[in-house]
């Protein structure tokens, strides 16, 4: 057993039906697997209690409950008190949350909700086992009105998806894994993205080996994120960065504030990957079908996903791209434009959502929030554990498209698949600081994990 982020690799996730698989499977050579999950449960219990008081262990009716239930034993074995039972003791030391796990079905039943609310409410640290009870192990979301707020949750044998992404991350607390012995014997439904190795650059190398990123976007009044997209594909190792701002005229600098960014067009500049949209407005409309069938590679994000889902004839130029040579950023409005749904239902299903988009304009998707969803047709979907709430602020999505451009640029030859997850993941990491991070910083953040 072992605290689980931030990892240092990429992880498989299983869904639900993959784990009950592997479950199955594995029961038939170790049937020993309860004995094994409550064990690890009470061990951790042991290091979170944070008093003499008793642990409060409440059961299910099903084998979350009968792990919950071991761990309660092995507990009692070792001298703790346990309080066995739906209401809690009086000031317990922890709480061992084994209502529900991967059989959750239907929203909780009255009673069960009320045992959670009474969990909430008892002011001790809550530790799930599995999943925090009345949460979906698919994708995160409550089943019903609530789902626990656990401070930790060990999951067993296998990484559900549903706790890196939606609700999930704030639902799950610290994560922990135990795998209970066993090693998965199929492959995974999702990745858990680890860091990528940053683009090589070689001793002899200029300026002309290492891309050209061309930014298209930022009206005026939101020239700003343009330049933040720009100025972070530079800090990303890209070789020339141009800006094409929408209505500058002819004399003004691509952006004072960093000489090295130059002015340039989508005609002059047909090898640079383009990242399109930043700050963008609708004027962005106009530009869209030459910069559609012109950019060998392209960055879709913001206004340009917007001019997208609005017009039938720019989604068919936008199908009509090369496989892998196209990457959209919405975040979950501009998705659920994308997709012609409202961002509640769509964030019900992050992962399915993700792979929707990606389907249906034939791209690699990037479905932002928290637990970045990245989806492409033929691949495996992946889920981003890294960032956080710092990221929550005004310009952090151009900082993301800019890193994508300038990733792009420098590994032509990569899909878009993976330059989405390398860049996803590095973004992520470059934004877990507490409180909030300006935009801005987060460039000088990114830059070193290069
Ligand atoms: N077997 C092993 O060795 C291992 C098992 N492991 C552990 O087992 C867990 C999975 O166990 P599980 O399949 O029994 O499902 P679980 O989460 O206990 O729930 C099922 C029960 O809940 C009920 N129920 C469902 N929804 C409900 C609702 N909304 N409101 C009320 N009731 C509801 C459902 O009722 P029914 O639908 O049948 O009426 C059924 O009775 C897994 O998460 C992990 O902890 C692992 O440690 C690996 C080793
Ligand atoms: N709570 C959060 N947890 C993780 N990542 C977040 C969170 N909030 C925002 N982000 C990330 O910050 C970025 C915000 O992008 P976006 O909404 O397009 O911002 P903007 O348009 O202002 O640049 C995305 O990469 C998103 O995934």
């Amino acid at each position: 057993m072992h605290a689980l982020l931030p990892t240092t690799t990429t992880l498989p996730l299983f869904d639900v039906a993959a784990s009950r698989r592997i479950e199955a499977r594995a029961l038939a050579h170790s049937p020993d697997l309860m004995a094994r999950a409550g064990l690890s449960i009470a061990k951790l219990a042991l290091a979170l209690r944070r008093d003499e008081g008793p642990v409060w262990v409440a059961c299910g009716p099903g084998n979350n409950g009968g792990d919950g239930r071991v761990a309660a034993q092995r507990l009692a074995e070792a001298g703790i008190a346990v309080h066995l039972s739906h209401s809690p003791p009086e000031r317990p030391a922890l709480v061992i949350d084994a209502l529900l796990g991967l059989g959750l079905n239907r929203a909780p039943a009255p009673e069960l909700l009320a045992t959670m609310a009474a969990m909430q409410a008892c002011g001790a640290a809550i530790l799930a086992v599995d999943l925090p009870s009345g949460l979906l192990g698919d994708t995160g979301q409550p089943a019903g009105e609530r789902a626990v707020r656990a401070d930790h949750t060990l999951q067993l044998l296998t990484l559900k998806p549903g706790l890196f992404t939606g609700e999930g991350r704030a639902h799950g607390g610290r994560l922990w894994f135990d795998d209970l012995g066993i090693t998965p014997d199929e492959a995974a439904s999702a990745d858990l993205l680890g860091p990528a190795a940053a683009p090589a650059r070689s001793q002899t190398s200029h300026k002309g080996s290492h891309g050209q990123v061309l930014v298209v976007g930022g009206a005026p009044g939101t020239q700003g994120a343009a330049r933040l997209a720009a100025r972070t594909a530079l800090a990303c190792g890209a070789g020339r960065v141009y800006v094409d701002l929408l209505d500058l005229s002819a004399d003004e600098a691509a952006d004072p504030g960093q000489p090295e960014l130059m002015r340039g067009t989508a005609a002059e500049l047909p090898q640079a990957v383009g990242v399109i949209g930043c700050g963008a407005g609708a004027a962005i409309s106009d530009a869209l079908p030459a910069l559609l069938q012109r950019l060998p590679r392209l960055v879709i994000d913001a206004d340009a996903l917007n001019a997208i889902a609005a017009d039938a004839s720019l989604q068919a130029l936008l199908c009509a791209r090369a496989p892998a040579s196209t990457l959209l950023t919405p975040h979950p409005l501009e998705a659920a434009r994308l997709l012609g749904c409202d961002t509640v239902s769509l964030q019900a299903d992050r992962l399915a959502a993700a792979q929707a988009l990606a389907e249906r304009f034939s791209c690699t998707v990037v479905l932002k929030g928290s637990g970045s969803v990245i989806a492409s047709r033929g691949e495996r979907p992946a889920i981003c554990a890294s960032g956080g709430p710092a990221l929550a602020t005004a310009g952090s999505g151009d900082v993301l498209a800019g890193w994508l451009g300038g990733l792009w640029a420098q590994q032509p030859g990569a899909p878009a698949h993976r330059i989405a997850c390398a860049g996803v993941d590095a973004h992520g990491r470059a934004g877990e600081a507490g409180g909030v991070r300006r935009a801005g910083d987060l460039i000088s953040q990114l830059a070193p994990s290069r």
